[in-house]
């Protein structure tokens, strides 16, 4: 049975470049990692119309559903697949859709808040922070919501202003106290050797010893 040896919590601030970080230790190390993005634990908002789910407090604790994603953590934890919920920017709701995450042996949680809850972080045994500054992520979060979330200049800048930056001072910004290694500026190839390294290493100390030929 698979299970995963090594869970790694990734966290910080909006475009701060922690989905990059992820995706490339992922191909770097290969199939033995699975990524579970906190984006895609986003409470399910169908009961709300679509004007009413422009407005919701993305950035608050309290806009996920933490009781399911620490219970899928701890299924693939005891090496049991999960149906992971999936997530649409664009109409900001759970799709209809689920996607199987088999358990390996490597597992990544990253999000803004993935740091933020204690019970997720005693499942971690590697906290990381990704550390940008805000006008690099604001920077980088304009052109990512016009492209590819379906949002206007306007609604960024103001959604920004009301709840992404108060947000991220109260909450995702202190959890950096919680990260066992900080990272600069996101996608950074020393940083991700670094985690690369210390993954092959646990995965050596879980091959099991090579028995004495006689
Ligand atoms: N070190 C970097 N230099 C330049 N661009 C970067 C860097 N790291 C990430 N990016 C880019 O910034 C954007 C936001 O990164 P992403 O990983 O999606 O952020 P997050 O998941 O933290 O919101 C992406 O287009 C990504 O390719
Ligand atoms: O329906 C939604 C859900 C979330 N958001 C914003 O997404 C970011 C978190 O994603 P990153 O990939 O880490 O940027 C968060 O700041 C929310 O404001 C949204 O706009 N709509």
């Amino acid at each position: 049975m698979t299970a995963p040896s090594f869970v790694i919590g990734i966290a910080g601030g909006t475009g701060a470049g922690k989905t990059a970080v992820a995706r490339e230790v992922g191909e770097t190390v290969g199939e033995a990692v699975s990524i579970l993005p906190l984006d895609n634990y986003y409470q399910d908002h169908s009961h709300l119309p679509a004007e009413e789910r422009d407005q919701v407090n993305y950035d608050h604790p309290s806009a996920f559903e933490w009781e399911l994603l620490a219970e899928q953590i701890k299924t693939l934890l005891d090496g049991r697949p999960i149906e992971m919920p999936q997530y649409d920017f664009t109409v900001h709701n759970r799709t209809d859709e689920r996607v199987r995450i088999e358990p390996t042996e490597i597992l990544i949680v990253e999000g803004i808040l993935s740091l933020f809850e204690e019970r997720l972080r005693d499942l971690y045994d590697l906290c990381i922070y990704v550390q940008t500054d805000a006008d690099v992520r604001i920077l980088r979060r304009i052109r990512r919501d016009v492209i590819e979330r379906d949002r206007t200049l306007e609604s960024v800048m103001n959604q920004y202003l009301t709840t992404v930056k108060p947000m991220h001072e109260r909450y995702v910004e202190p959890t950096r106290e919680h990260a066992d290694v900080i990272i600069p500026e996101g996608l950074n190839y020393s940083a991700v050797d670094l985690i690369t390294k210390t993954i092959h290493t646990e995965m050596r100390e879980q091959e099991p010893p090579i028995s004495d030929a006689s």
